[in-house]
C-alpha cells in the first residue's frame, strides 16, 4: 500500500530551480534514499515533505491525505537530522519524552528500549557515543507515533569504522517498525546498502528511481551509471539485442539501435592473459587486499577491471578482455546539471 505520494514537487529560490517535478511513491515499510551531488535538491525535497519548505508546485500525500498545506507538527512525520538535534541540557529520556504526544514517561522508556538504549535514559547526550546519540534521536522521532520518518544524512557524523555496523543495526531496527523511510545521502555505498529503492537526483530532478540492484545493474543514463559506482563507457553500433564494439559483439541488457554508449561495470569484464602480438596491455594495477583493480589499454580504449585477488597480472602483461553478462545501453539524454 502506498504510504507517501510525492507528486510533481517544485521549488524555486529566486530564479534557481532547487527542485523540479519531483515525484515518487513510497510503500509502508520501505526505505527510499534520495542521492545526488551537492546542491541537486535532496534536502529541499525532504524539507518540502516535512513541511519546513513550501513547494511552488505539486502535492504531498500521506496515507492518501493531502498534507501539503499542513504545519510540520501536524503531518505525522518524524525527522532525524544530521547532527541528531538532541537538546544538550536534557537527559536522553527527557529528550525522547519531549517527542511523545502526551509526555508519557512509559512511552519514552518503550522507545528507548526499542532502540536498545535501556538503562541509558539518565545520561545527557554528551555522555553518549555518536551511534547512541543517533539511536536516541531515532527513539525521539518514533515517540510521536509517525508512519513516516525522514532521515537527513543520518550516518555522516559517525566514525567511518562504526558507520557500516550502525547502518546494519539501524536498518534492522527500522525494518522491524514497518515505518516508511525517506533518507537523504550523498554516499553511494550507503544508498545501495541501506535503501530498498534509490532516487538519483541532479539539477533538481529525479533522473531514475528504482530498486538498489536495478539502478546499479541497469542505470538509465551516463550520469546515473557514473554516480552509483564506477563504470566503463564503450561506444558501439547496436542492432536490437546486440552491439558491435571494440570488445566484440556484446549482448545488450535492453534493446537499442544505432550508435550507443554502453555501460560495463568493472566486475563485468575479465582479463585473460595472452601472448598474442595484438593483445591489450595492463597499464596499472591497484591491489586492495581482497580484490584488485586493473587498468588495461585495449586498442586505444582504457578499461577498468575489478577482479578478486587471484593469480596476479603485472603491469605490462598482455591480456584479452572478455565481457561477462550484458552491457547496458545508456539513454542519450544530457543530464549534466545545468543550473546547479
Ligand atoms: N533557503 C534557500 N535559499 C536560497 N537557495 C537555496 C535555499 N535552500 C537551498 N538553496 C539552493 O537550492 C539548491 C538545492 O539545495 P539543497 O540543499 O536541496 O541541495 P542538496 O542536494 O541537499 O545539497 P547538499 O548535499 O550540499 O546538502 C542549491 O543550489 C542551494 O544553494
Amino acid at each position: 500500500m502506498t504510504l507517501l505520494s510525492v507528486r510533481g514537487l517544485g521549488k524555486r529560490f529566486g530564479s534557481h530551480h532547487a527542485a523540479q517535478d519531483v515525484s515518487f511513491d513510497l510503500a509502508a515499510g520501505e526505505i527510499l534514499a534520495l542521492i545526488g551531488p551537492s546542491g541537486c535538491g535532496k534536502t529541499t525535497t525532504l524539507r518540502m515533505i516535512a513541511g519546513f519548505e513550501t513547494p511552488d508546485a505539486g502535492q504531498v500525500l500521506l496515507n492518501g491525505r493531502a498534507i501539503t498545506d499542513l504545519a510540520p507538527e501536524r503531518r505525522g512525520i518524524g525527522m532525524v537530522f544530521q547532527d541528531f538535534a538532541l537538546f544538550p541540557h536534557m537527559t536522553v529520556l527527557d529528550n525522547v519524552r519531549f517527542g511523545t504526544r502526551d509526555g508519557q514517561l512509559a512511552t519514552a522508556r518503550d522507545m528507548l528500549g526499542l532502540v536498545g538504549l535501556d538503562g541509558l535514559g539518565g545520561r545527557f547526550p554528551d555522555q553518549m557515543s555518536g551511534g547512541q546519540q543517533q539511536r536516541a534521536a531515532l527513539a525521539r522521532s518514533f515517540a510521536a507515533g509517525p508512519s513516516l520518518i525522514l532521515l537527513d544524512e543520518p550516518f555522516s557524523n559517525l566514525d567511518p569504522i562504526l558507520r557500516s555496523a550502525t547502518r546494519r543495526e539501524i536498518r534492522r531496527l527500522l525494518k522491524s517498525t514497518g515505518l516508511g523511510i525517506v533518507m537523504v545521502t550523498h554516499d553511494q555505498e550507503e544508498a545501495l546498502s541501506f535503501a530498498d529503492r534509490i532516487a538519483v537526483m541532479s539539477g533538481g530532478r529525479i533522473l531514475q528511481c528504482a530498486a538498489a540492484r536495478e539502478i546499479y545493474n541497469l542505470p538509465h543514463d551516463r550520469f546515473v551509471a557514473g554516480f552509483l559506482g564506477r563504470t566503463n563507457l564503450i561506444d558501439g553500433v547496436a542492432d536490437g539485442a546486440f552491439c558491435a564494439t571494440a570488445l566484440g559483439r556484446l549482448a545488450l541488457a535492453r534493446p537499442a539501435t544505432g550508435h550507443v554508449t554502453l555501460s560495463l561495470r568493472p566486475e563485468s569484464i575479465q582479463l585473460r592473459p595472452s601472448d598474442a602480438a595484438d593483445a591489450g596491455r595492463i597499464t596499472a594495477v591497484e591491489f586492495k587486499g581482497h580484490d584488485v583493480t586493473y587498468w588495461a589499454d585495449w586498442r586505444g580504449i582504457e578499461l577498468q577491471v575489478d577482479a578478486l585477488a587471484g593469480p596476479h597480472l603485472n603491469e605490462g602483461a598482455g591480456v584479452i578482455p572478455h565481457v561477462i553478462g550484458r552491457a547496458v545501453p545508456l539513454a542519450r539524454t544530457d543530464t549534466t546539471p545545468s543550473d546547479a
